[in-house]
């Protein structure tokens, strides 16, 4: 238990319970005292889910943070010591200030470059480049337009000119100050070293050069390190991180142990074996998940029109998940850059399913919660003792909160939802523990929930971005806009940057425990010409195992996984048809269709009073391109509708009768 632990977990090996088992047992056998431990996690939600499990497994007050609330915390406790004058104020943003620096510098402020800069700015940080050295270094970075390397050195100085003057610190001034601090006062390091004598690291795979230097001056001479990460989950390298020091850490520390876990314990063996198959292509681990062997449906592709289409139908197959009983807080909706979430939220609020966006208002800046804990709080004394979860909901009643929902969206919903998430994190607590949990335990747990910005989970179908969603798990998972440009993103142009997408990708689909569904679309807008082509990535998935696309609206499992060796050609020109669409109207994109004019008309009309009497907006009914298939495909039975591109099988049930009876109808008058 005492020398250095190398642990290289695979997606969904359960490295979470791994650590907190450790430290338990380390606990329970006397190897080490909790009060000695500390333990670093990248988010401050893991952190809180460490916490959380650990004080279910009966080891309260491990210290579990992430590296910056650890930092932060030791640079307040020693700032007298070492410094003058009050402890300085915290900068969040950086934005403000460094316009102010970019102006002083002389250069132009625009807010996308301002951005840019700034990540520049973290990555000098993280990377320990201090601005004497940046212009030896930056040469082969990619700069914001128009900002050289000496302009960028400027504007570096003139940014911490700005904070001294101003007495502030940035994120990354806290790990580089008590860094600096650790190596030039051995007192203060003594002391360090006295209280901490037992790390535990997850995500290692992600920590920067600053992270890794802060490491090892709290472990000192000290031995008892556990670390662990996964090679093939690196997805902030853009940001400094690098997993060489996961790779290199056993040749580092003498004495290392290496232990593998491949046992995933999260998915079904098809999507463990879709992961594998990306895996395989990331030449980055040596390791291949194992499943449990619990079976499940095969990951579904579709590819849509447009990305209308393709929101309003994702939308449809969760208002479907859920009617058929699954609970929406088991549902995620993913995607590479959060400007993509908007069609989402559109298309679920249109269906009324509620959703949250991770990223959102901060829970426990909400007022209806303040208002919640306060009266918690206040009424604890003189409650009698009752099974926790009823005790919170009779409290909250008070304020808003009800056993059922209230119709309806608007304010009054997502105050309910956030009163009901706090009854839900008491039944959850409840359910963890043997025991009757006290309101006070519960009061305890929302405090340390609320220091550390460690939200319970909301009952809605989460809308993350991937990089927000790592270190998650639904149910079912939608990975949308799966196509080139969003998935490798555009401006990923070197293999680096192309394994890092590859890498996010893989950690996107191990997020799903059952279903999978992997969708693009193959145009911004409805009715442009297609220029998307599917990301290279769904290729590699579906090279790997023979699966293959599901065109818009035909249902899992009806086609031959391997039916796509006869190629399609258009009855025009006979090209050979690579997307869903083609070879759904059976005609290439440059062929113009026959379309029936007058039925279009028809269409059109129709499709108005349809949004009239639904209170929908038209496209949601059909999109435009979809009514003009149905002109030129003019389909008279359920099979042939679907050949229409954007139908699947709810419209296809709710709209396929009036369809067909307006194609009959017409029949005949082009
Ligand atoms: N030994 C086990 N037996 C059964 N289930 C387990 C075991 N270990 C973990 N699990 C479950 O497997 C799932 C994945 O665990 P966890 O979230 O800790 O994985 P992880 O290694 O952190 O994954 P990732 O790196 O992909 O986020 C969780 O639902 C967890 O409860």
């Amino acid at each position: 238990m005492s020398g250095p632990l190398v642990v290289l977990a695979g997606a969904g090996t359960g490295k979470t319970r791994a650590m907190t088992h450790r430290i338990a047992y380390g606990a329970a056998t006397g190897a080490f005292s909790v009060r000695h431990v500390l333990a670093l996690t990248f988010t401050s939600k893991a952190a809180g889910e460490m916490r959380a499990r650990l004080r279910a497994l009966g080891v309260p007050g491990v210290q579990a943070r992430t590296f910056h609330s650890a930092a932060l915390r030791q640079l307040r406790y020693f700032w007298d010591a070492f410094a003058e004058g009050p402890f300085p104020e915290l900068l969040g943003q950086k934005a403000g200030v460094l316009s102010r620096a970019m102006a002083e510098a002389g250069f132009e402020v625009e807010r996308e470059v301002v951005r840019d800069v700034a990540a520049e700015i973290e990555y000098a940080a993280v990377s320990m480049l201090a601005v004497d050295d940046y212009l030896a270094q930056a040469a082969h970075r990619e700069l914001p337009p128009g900002i050289t390397p000496a302009g960028m050195e400027q504007i570096m100085r003139a940014y911490s000119e700005i904070k001294s003057r101003r007495r502030l610190l940035d994120f990354e001034d806290i790990l580089l100050t008590l860094t600096g601090l650790l190596a030039t006062r051995e007192d203060i390091a003594a002391q360090v070293h006295e209280q901490y004598r037992h790390f535990v690291v997850d995500e290692f795979q992600d920590v920067s050069p600053l992270q890794y230097d802060l490491l090892m001056r709290w472990l000192g001479r000290r031995e008892s390190l556990c670390v662990v990460g996964d090679p093939a989950q690196t997805i902030y390298t853009f940001a400094g991180a690098t997993d060489s020091f996961l790779l290199r850490l056993p040749s580092r520390l003498p004495g290392a142990q290496s232990i593998s876990l491949v046992r995933n314990y999260r998915s079904t063996e098809q999507i463990v074996q879709a992961a594998n198959a990306v895996l395989s292509h990331t030449g980055r681990t040596p390791l291949v998940l194992r499943s449990t062997g619990r079976s499940g449906p095969a990951p579904v592709f579709t590819e849509y029109a447009d990305d209308q289409a393709e929101a309003e139908a994702v939308a449809a197959r969760i208002a479907e998940e859920i009617s058929r009983g699954r609970r929406a807080s088991d549902i995620a909706v993913l995607f590479r850059t959060n400007g993509q979430s908007r069609a989402f939220e559109d298309a679920l609020g249109a269906r009324g399913v509620g959703y949250v966006l991770r990223g959102g208002e901060r829970f426990f800046a909400r007022r209806e919660v303040k208002e919640g804990i306060a009266l918690l709080r206040a009424s604890a004394a003189r409650l009698a003792p009752r099974p926790l979860p009823e005790l919170v909901g009779e409290v909250l009643d008070a304020i808003g909160w009800a056993p059922r929902p209230p119709s309806g969206a608007g304010a009054s919903r997502e105050r309910w939802e956030s009163l009901d998430a706090l009854v839900g994190l008491a039944a959850s607590m409840q359910e963890k523990s043997e025991l009757p949990v006290p309101l006070q335990d519960f009061l305890s747990d929302l405090a340390d929930r609320q220091e550390h910005q460690f939200a319970p989970p909301v009952n809605g179908v989460t809308l993350a971005s991937v990089h927000a969603a790592k270190g998650l798990e639904w149910e079912s998972v939608h990975l949308v806009g799966l196509s080139e440009g969003l998935v490798p993103i555009s401006y990923a142009t070197t293999p680096a940057a192309v394994a890092e997408e590859r890498r996010l990708f893989y950690v996107a689909l191990t997020r799903a425990r059952t279903e999978l569904s992997l969708s693009w679309s193959l145009a911004r807008q409805e009715g442009r010409r297609s220029r998307r082509s599917p990301s290279r990535f769904i290729g590699e998935m579906q090279s790997a195992h023979g699966a293959s696309t599901r065109p818009a609206g035909q249902r899992a499992g009806t086609r031959n996984p391997r039916a796509r060796t006869a190629p399609v050609r258009c009855t025009r020109c006979g090209r050979t048809l690579v997307t869903a669409v083609e070879q759904k109207l059976q005609r290439c994109g440059d062929c113009p269709g026959e379309v029936d004019a007058n039925l279009l008309v028809a269409l059109l009309d129709w499709r108005r009073e349809q949004s009239e009497r639904l209170r929908m907006p038209a496209y949601m009914i059909l999109t435009t391109a979809t009514v003009n298939a149905i002109a030129e495909v003019r389909p008279r039975t359920a099979a042939q509708m679907d050949r229409i591109p954007g139908i699947g099988p709810v419209k296809c049930e709710q709209f396929g009768a009036d369809i067909i009876a307006l194609v009959e109808a017409h029949s005949g008058s082009m």
